[in-house]
């Protein structure tokens, strides 16, 4: 690493078109934070870029739907993640966004230089196009079958289902998201980036340059690129994006994949004057940090596009995560199966390093994984609580109790003391190779054995115990205690940098360098710490039981949107329609049934008689709300006993998709006993 000067960050822009999820916090910004602040604490020149990406089809779609403009669109979700971002505490140094003019003119600039240079081609050819609309349909405008796993709802540029990237032309039956018609060929002019002749250039540079990339990284680009690599379009027919800056080509924008990745560059100018040092200086090491899905842009086509366009570095490296589930099922923005960011920083306060611990805890680095409630609970409660915390306060809460809050001296060390001593440095040299190798759920493990170990320590050591034969003795194993305490604060400053914060307060001591990590005196000797708070709460099975219903309702939610209406049955005649007796009667007396959850037990007056009947929407009404109505009851239906009580007719009802029940009432009131048919 010691032919780089400086640290180049960029973290994937985020599609402006929803709230940030905690998939997206583990694969790409929790780690990036993380590894920035280590670089930061070890005082090396570092810079981390963020922005969100608002071009592209799903907002406009987004916006038509809402009937706003897509502008409307990006500037609340612009605002909401951003804003998330910052509470969560992670530490961009510019957080821009692709709808900026610095972002239209810098991406303008990069087309127009290859466009200029020749590096594109130009080629007219038969593109889908929506007569209704008037309008071509590029990627998410349209839909069809997948021509390569047989998915039916695979969009224009990508299938969804098989991950197979796409052109509208290899659909199979394909259809316009705009009219639902079928779209007709029409010509259209395009540029394209021929990526077969970079083919040789990527093979030399990531196969044979850069083995030491994730296998999981590595391996998908060398499925691309043996799987042939073809000219991929640069521009669409749309209206929303930055416009292809060539003189003739009104309705034309550059394709959301061509800009967004160059608005990396763009943050970067907005931060700094600096900006070419960060992009250009072979000195400058740049890292894409990325999920699975961003692969082939990052380590195929955008290093095409600043090769060709020739005074730009290429990444260092590109430690692109895996996918994380959520209990069990794919996170997913449209069907709201998340933990929104906004939402938990509101519903657990102060608790932003806990999440941060858990996703880092249980990151998708090398496969798919799962996030659970349970297990969010129990690294909660037993690791943050019971090991970080509690060593921490009951070093902390000792130093009060015996030295009213002194740093007490040494005396001699025992073998074990110096062990413990000498462990802090041996712990160090582990966080930091799990480090620069892109371990940072290791680093995090690593970085925790110190908490581990200062709590072992403590509970073989006992001072509660030694203090009544020995008191000498006990303001060694304080001593060491605090040393490993104060450790511990640079040690988990790139994970916990609330709480470490929050530590370093009870301590009384300044934020430190990473270099002083492993330094066995960092307090000294008659320093005063103070009273400390809980470093860490316990987080009740009641608050776990409410985020678990929250899902479940969305589940349900889900289910009511997708669910198809049953095929209707065979037909009968009106004969047999006819012998349903239907009538309008008012429930005039209503009481649930006891010892049962669903049923209630109604009189009604139907006009013929006033009579009982027992029906199971106990769990949907409340009996003094059904005094009153008027509803519809199948008179004739043959008598039934249910739990002792004969029920005489049947109430009818509409039911949902999820199982619940409406009452079916006459639209305006009638006389009881009218028939309904
Ligand atoms: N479940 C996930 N696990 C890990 N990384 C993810 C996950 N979902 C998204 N990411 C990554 O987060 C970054 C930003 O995602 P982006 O805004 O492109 O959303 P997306 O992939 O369309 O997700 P969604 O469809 O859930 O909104 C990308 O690098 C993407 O790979
Ligand atoms: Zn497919």
């Amino acid at each position: 690493m010691s032919k780089f000067k400086r640290t180049l960050i960029t973290t994937a822009l985020p599609y402006a078109n929803g709230p940030i999820h905690i998939g997206h916090l583990a694969g790409v910004y929790v780690p990036a934070d993380i590894y920035a602040r280590y670089l930061r604490l070890k005082k090396e020149d570092v810079i981390m870029i963020g922005g969100s990406d608002e071009h592209g089809v799903p907002i406009t779609i987004k916006a038509k739907n809402e009937g706003v403009t897509p502008q409307d669109i990006v500037d609340r979700y612009h605002e909401i993640i951003k804003e998330s971002f910052q509470k969560l505490g992670i530490s961009f140094d510019v957080y821009s966004r692709t709808s900026s003019e610095i972002h239209h003119e810098t991406a303008s600039e990069f087309f127009r230089k290859l466009y200029e240079t020749g590096k594109l081609i130009e080629k007219t050819s038969e593109q889908y196009f929506d007569e209704e609309n008037k309008q071509f349909l590029a990627d998410r405008y349209i839909i069809g079958t997948c021509p390569k796993c047989g998915f039916e709802k695979a969009y224009g540029d990508q299938c969804e289902s098989c991950g197979t990237s796409l052109s509208p032309t290899e659909l199979i039956n394909p259809t316009s998201t705009l009219s639902g018609n079928q779209p007709v060929l029409k010509e259209t002019k395009h540029w394209y980036l021929p990526l077969d002749q970079y083919e040789p250039w990527l093979r030399e540079w990531i196969l044979e340059g850069h083995k030491e990339w994730k296998p999981n990284v590595y391996g998908q680009v060398k499925s691309w690129i043996d799987g042939g690599l073809q000219p991929r379009a640069v521009t669409r027919d749309l209206d929303w994006g930055v416009p292809v800056p060539v003189e003739g080509t009104e309705g034309k924008v550059l394709y959301v994949w061509f800009d967004a990745p160059i608005g990396y560059i763009s943050a970067t100018k907005e931060l700094t004057p600096e900006w070419e040092t960060y992009w250009k200086d072979p000195e400058t090491r740049m890292l894409h940090f990325i999920g699975k899905d961003n692969i082939v842009f990052h380590c195929i086509i955008f290093p095409a596009m600043l090769k060709a366009e020739g005074t730009y570095n290429v990444p260092e490296n590109v430690p692109a995560n895996e996918f994380l589930n959520l209990e069990n099922d794919k996170i997913s923005t449209s069907r709201n199966w998340a933990v929104w960011l906004h939402e938990y920083l509101e519903e657990f306060p102060g608790k932003e390093d806990v999440l941060k611990y858990v996703l880092t805890a249980n990151a998708p680095e090398t496969k798919d994984n799962d996030f659970t409630w349970k297990d969010f609970q129990a690294r909660n409660n037993n690791e943050l609580v019971a090991v970080l915390g509690n060593f921490v306060n009951r070093a902390l809460v000792l130093t009060q109790k015996y030295y009213e809050g002194v740093v007490p001296a040494a005396g001699e060390l025992s073998d074990f003391d110096k062990e413990t001593l000498a462990s802090i440095s041996t712990i160090k040299a582990d966080v930091e190779k799990s480090l620069d190798n892109f371990r940072i759920r290791e680093a995090l493990k690593n970085a925790m054995d110190l908490a581990r170990l200062g709590n072992k320590y403590l509970a073989d050591e006992e001072p509660w115990k030694v203090i009544k034969t020995d008191p000498e003795r006990v303001k060694t194993i304080l001593n060491v205690c605090l040393q490993v305490t104060a450790n511990l604060t640079i040690c988990l400053e790139p994970f916990l940098p609330f709480s470490m914060d929050k530590l370093r307060g009870f301590l009384n001591l300044e934020k430190m360098d990473w270099e002083r990590l492993g330094d066995a005196a960092l307090l000294p000797v008659g320093h005063k710490v103070n009273t400390p708070e809980l470093l860490f709460e316990k987080i009740e099975d009641s608050v776990i039981e409410t985020q678990l219903q929250k899902l479940e309702n969305t589940k349900k939610a889900n289910e009511m949107a997708t669910a198809k209406a049953a095929p209707a049955k065979e037909n009968i005649e009106f004969d047999d329609f006819a012998k349903m007796d239907v009538r309008a009667g008012t429930v005039i007396e209503c009481e649930k049934v006891a010892k049962t959850k669903k049923l209630l037990k109604l009189t009604i007056d139907t006009g013929i008689d006033k009579r009982t009947v027992v029906s199971g929407i106990a769990e949907y009404y409340q009996p003094e709300d059904l005094i009153g109505k008027q509803v519809s009851i199948l008179v004739n239906l043959a008598p039934k006993s249910l739990k002792g009580i004969e029920s005489q007719g049947m109430i009818l009802c509409a039911e949902n998709a999820d199982g619940t029940l409406s009452i079916v009432s006459p639209d305006k009131k009638v006389k009881n006993g009218s028939e309904i048919r």
